[in-house]
């Protein structure tokens, strides 16, 4: 019997890039990915809860957690930390199901040194102009926030060699077809080496 480990998706890219935003309407979507729930020293928002968006933690719990090496990977983000638990995902993954993780572009270098067999998805932005637009209309951040993470994003869309696949979000919907394309093609090369194990076995019986 052959063990079937799940496959590990990372979705990154630059703040206001659009990650939460397609993450969520793919969960609406009756996909088989599990989401891995991050954990994170920044402040609660309004409309978000507690292990539901986020795990809330203080600084020292996130060090402690840091120490204990709990975390998969994990980053600082525009004066934050921002983690993900490592025991969800290995646990998911041995069972057969693929887990989804959307987080910063510096945690997804550090997954893909841990996971190289991990399919990397580079969201990006349709320019930079827009980039700007989405963050300032989502009214999040202070100005001096916005002009943060707007450097942070130019220092990102370098890294994008490092991914497996980029998916331009122009308009939500079309980014998630893409990405459910990705996840399909992704199970078809899965089969394809189930398969050929399959025929071995045969060729030995
Ligand atoms: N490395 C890492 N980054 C994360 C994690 N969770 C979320 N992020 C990223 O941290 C950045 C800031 O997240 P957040 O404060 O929620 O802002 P927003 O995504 O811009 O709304 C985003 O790029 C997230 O994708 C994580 O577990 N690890
Ligand atoms: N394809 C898109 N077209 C227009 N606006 C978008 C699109 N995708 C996301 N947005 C908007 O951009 C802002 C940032 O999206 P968000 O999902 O919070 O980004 P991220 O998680 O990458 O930081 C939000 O106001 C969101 O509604």
């Amino acid at each position: 019997m052959i063990e079937e480990k799940g496959i590990l998706f990372v979705l990154s890219g630059p703040s206001g890039v659009g990650k939460g935003t397609v993450r969520k309407a793919l969960f609406e979507k009756d996909t088989a990915l599990q989401y891995s729930i991050s954990m994170t020293t920044r402040a609660m928002r309004e409309g978000e809860e507690e292990g539901v968006d986020y795990f809330y933690r203080s600084k020292e719990d996130f060090e402690k957690m840091i120490e204990d090496n709990q975390l998969l990977e994990h980053a600082q983000y525009v004066g934050n930390y921002y983690g993900t638990p490592r025991t969800y995902v290995e646990e998911t993954l041995d069972k057969g199901n693929d887990v989804f993780l959307e987080i910063e572009v510096q945690g997804a270098l550090q997954v893909k040194k841990n996971f190289p067999e991990g399919v990397f998805i580079f969201l990006s932005p349709p320019s930079l102009e827009e980039l700007k637009n989405r963050i300032v209309s989502r009214g999040t951040e202070t100005e001096t926030l916005v002009m943060n993470r707007l450097k942070a994003a130019k220092d990102e869309i370098e890294l994008m060699d490092n991914y497996d696949y980029v998916v331009v979000n122009d308009q939500v919907d079309r980014a998630v077809e893409k990405v459910q394309a990705i996840v399909k093609s992704e199970h078809c090369k899965k089969e394809r080496v189930a398969s050929q194990y399959k025929k071995l076995l045969e060729v030995s019986n």
